[in-house]
């Protein structure tokens, strides 16, 4: 794992936007097109509002959720509204956006088949709870050993944190498949979370399972 640490939020969302556009860039100087995985939650709108504006062959990059909150699209807890609003506009609205959710009354092999082109991930930006959760890999949730197996299928409804929407995940393998790996993440307390998780098996600290190949960008708020 490389740690990183920033004076300050905003630093850290200017130059995290800047080092996702530069392995963009790399990736598409070797490949016709590259897949960027990004969670969603509350932390990297700034690098996606900096990373939209960002002047790179878009119409050649694969843009997925890590997960998704399985509600409409318009939801305002919706991850894909998300992305519409501060990342697929502006230069970046010609990426092309993998959908993460089967479409209405599709089976969800559907879904594996739609995202095992994009895979392995060229670039794969995370998010963190304080629980050391990613993506929607949640401590105690009842498929999570399922998710994390090296035989999981790329994608996977489960259960998140107590009272919230089912999710869809990009599951274990998938996440640690990535070329590259960012983890985003402000805040003692996912500070502290993440000395925790460097210790921590990933049925406890599911963000582990990709902590060994990451680099963590920190910054307090
Ligand atoms: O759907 C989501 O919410 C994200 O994909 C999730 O994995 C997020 O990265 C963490 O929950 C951290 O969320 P915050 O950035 O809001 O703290």
């Amino acid at each position: 794992m490389k740690l990183i640490e920033y004076p300050d939020a905003e630093a850290m969302m200017m130059q995290v936007a800047d080092r996702l556009a530069s392995e963009i860039t790399m990736g598409l100087s070797g490949h016709g097109h590259v897949s960027l995985a990004v969670p969603g939650g509350s932390t990297p709108g700034p690098v996606f509002d900096i990373l939209s504006g960002t002047d790179l062959a878009w119409d050649r990059v694969h843009v997925l959720l890590t997960d998704e909150r399985r509600v409409p699209p318009d939801h305002d807890r919706s991850n894909e509204r998300l992305l519409r609003e501060r990342l697929l506009r502006d230069r970046a609205a010609a990426a092309q956006f993998i959908r993460l959710v089967p479409d209405e009354g599709a089976a969800m092999d559907t879904l594996e088949a739609r995202i095992a082109p994009e895979l392995p991930l060229s670039i794969l930006l995370l998010g963190m709870g304080a629980d050391m959760h990613c993506a929607s890999l949640f401590p105690g949730a009842p498929q999570l050993a399922r998710a994390l197996a090296e035989d999981a299928p790329p994608v996977m409804e489960v259960d998140a944190a107590e009272g919230l929407e089912p999710r869809l995940t990009l599951t274990g393998p998938v996440l640690r498949g990535a070329m590259s790996t960012h983890v985003l993440i402000t805040g003692d307390d996912k500070r502290a979370a993440l000395e925790t998780a460097r210790r921590a098996d990933p049925m406890e600290a599911p963000i582990a399972t990709v902590l060994d190949r990451a680099t963590v960008h920190w910054a307090r708020e």
